[in-house]
């Protein structure tokens, strides 16, 4: 799913206009139809109080005309406007005319800040900034916020948290509304996914407000929102006549002394992805473990017996994955050096191999073109240096997957890989996964999917989403705490097949079993 920017979704609001005929306050009808409907369907008619904040823009307009539908419906509202602006939208103003008609007044909230208290136990709607947000709001409308912040009441936000900027920081934490729900119109917001500014909110929803599809299609956006469609389009099916062979030859070159299981979890996580076969090679101290625990794998050994010194790589590998328990010792950066100078192979590059590059950075240009980077934030630091922001780090991984023309695999709560200027954000997983070892599978799946043919853009993408839901089913069963790397491994297979799992219409479901019953 693309995620617009603020300048698309006025340009989709614009053609969605002139292709359908219709007006600018019937798509505000809709919109706010749509968060009546969410409230109502939950509410059901809830005598609970229902404070309304409204700006004077169209995110105002939408918490109006959400007023006029809570008030038709009898619900026990009262509608505030942060009057902050003298520039008043044509929809808030035709919103403002319908609530008048209804005999619902508005108070407007001023520098002079008459506020109303509000009773923790009542409902808060948001409608006061909006996408339109482009700079700090001022001190006394700061205030307003805090006030809603303050109350402890449950705060629903329209379109997004009301302060919380699309694509930059706040410059302030009071300056944005910490929401419950957010619901949010067509295309979730950048924000919603970065550690900094997903702070603001617990949960989102989209609502579907029948923006035209085609232009969302044609839309050239800087992020994607990951989901099974997109995944599962993705899938290369299995051949019938097919053979070990077909699906590639992964070697995983890693561990050392203490740190061979990291070699052992990835070199596992490749196979289970479908790879065709799996190499390892590790320091000699491997050899007994890797064999016993991996009977499928086949292992060869470094002449060194507790770090690797130099990397020999079998005949016919098409795909090498480098750095899981590797360490820092010297032999091994030589190790890394000379086998970096003869490479051609794709490589997905983790942990250690990482933190060599970083302290020798002449290496970074023997990496070739079209390999994978998977750092955790602190790996990415070491690369690239520290930032400022999210929104600045978004920009460093851009430049780097440029730089490199690889993928950038940024790992955290909404892992994000980069390739040819595109972010594309996953949807699945869970806080089960900070556990070690789970990065190490993460490599070995991205690698066994190149091996298998994959291109490395769609190998990283889809092996993040399986990832992640293979953790999101094992949770259901064994909770957050108890999740481990190896259980991720053991839930790859069901991954799979959620992948392909449609939901059943319910209807015919109920048709089939009211027949059973007959
Ligand atoms: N397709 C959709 O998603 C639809 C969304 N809708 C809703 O519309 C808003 C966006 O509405 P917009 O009028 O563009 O913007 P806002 O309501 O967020 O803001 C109104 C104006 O406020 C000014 N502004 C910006 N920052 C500040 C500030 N810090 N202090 C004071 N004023 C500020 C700015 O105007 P300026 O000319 O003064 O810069 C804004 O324009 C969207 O979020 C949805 O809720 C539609 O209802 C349906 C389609
Ligand atoms: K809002």
């Amino acid at each position: 799913m693309k995620i617009l920017s603020a300048k698309q979704v006025h340009e989709a609001d614009n053609f969605t206009i002139q292709k359908y005929g219709i007006t600018s306050d019937m798509l505000m009808e809709r919109a706010a139809d749509q968060v009546f409907n969410w409230i109502h369907s939950r509410l059901q008619g809830n005598p609970i109080k229902i404070h309304v904040f409204c700006g004077i823009g169209n995110n105002g307009g939408d918490g109006l005309a959400v007023a006029r539908m809570l008030k038709e419906h009898d619900y026990n509202v009262v509608v505030y406007v942060v009057n902050y602006s003298e520039k008043r939208s044509k929809d808030f103003l035709i919103n403002l005319d319908r609530l008048k008609e209804r005999k619902l007044w508005p108070e407007f909230i001023d520098e002079n800040l008459h506020l109303t208290s509000i009773g923790k136990d009542d409902v808060v709607i948001d409608a006061i900034f909006g996408i339109g947000l482009n700079r700090d709001p001022e001190p006394w409308v700061v205030k307003v916020l805090s006030h809603i912040n303050a109350s402890g009441a449950f705060v629903l936000s329209v379109d997004i948290p009301s302060g919380l900027f699309m694509e930059q920081a706040p410059s302030s934490e009071e300056n944005v509304i910490k929401a419950d729900v957010v619901l949010s119109f067509q295309t979730p917001k950048l924000s919603f996914f970065l550690p900094e500014t997903a702070s603001y909110l617990n949960h989102w929803e989209l609502l579907d407000i029948g923006l035209d599809p085609e232009f969302i299609y044609n839309a050239p956006t800087e992020y994607q929102y990951i989901g099974k469609p997109e995944v599962a389009a993705l899938y290369r099916p299995r051949l019938k006549f097919s053979h070990k062979g077909t699906y590639g030859h992964a070697l995983i070159v890693g561990g050392s002394y203490g740190k061979i299981g990291a070699v052992q979890l990835a070199a596992k996580a490749t196979l289970t992805v479908g790879a065709g076969l799996v190499s390892t090679y590790v320091p000699a101290c491997g050899y007994m473990p890797l064999q016993t625990a991996l009977p499928e794998v086949m292992v060869i050994t470094d002449e060194q017996n507790k770090q690797i010194s130099a990397v020999e790589v079998p005949e016919k590998v098409n795909v090498i994955c480098l750095g899981m328990g590797l360490g820092l010792h010297d032999d091994t950066k030589i190790a890394l050096t000379n086998f970096l100078k003869k490479n051609k192979l794709p490589l997905a590059l983790d942990a250690d191999a990482l933190n060599l590059l970083s302290a020798n950075r002449q290496l970074l240009k023997l990496v070739p073109e079209g390999s994978v980077f998977t750092p955790h934030p602190k790996e990415f630091e070491r690369l690239v240096g520290t930032w400022s922001s999210d929104f600045e780090k978004l920009e460093k991984a851009k430049k780097f997957s440029a730089q490199t023309k690889s993928v950038l695999v940024l790992k955290g709560a909404h892992t994000i890989c980069f390739y040819n200027g595109v972010g594309y954000i996953n949807s699945t997983g869970n806080p089960g996964m900070a556990t070690g070892g789970s990065g190490d599978v993460l490599a070995g799946m991205v690698t066994g999917l190149i091996a298998q043919g994959y291109d490395v853009l769609a190998a990283s993408v889809m092996a993040t989403y399986l990832h992640g839901l293979s953790a999101d089913i094992a949770v259901t069963t064994i909770g957050y705490e108890a999740l481990t790397a190896s259980k991720i491994i053991e839930g790859i297979g069901a991954a799979f097949v959620e992948l392909f799992k449609r939901e059943q219409p319910q209807q015919q479901g109920q048709q089939q079993q009211e027949r059973a019953e007959q």
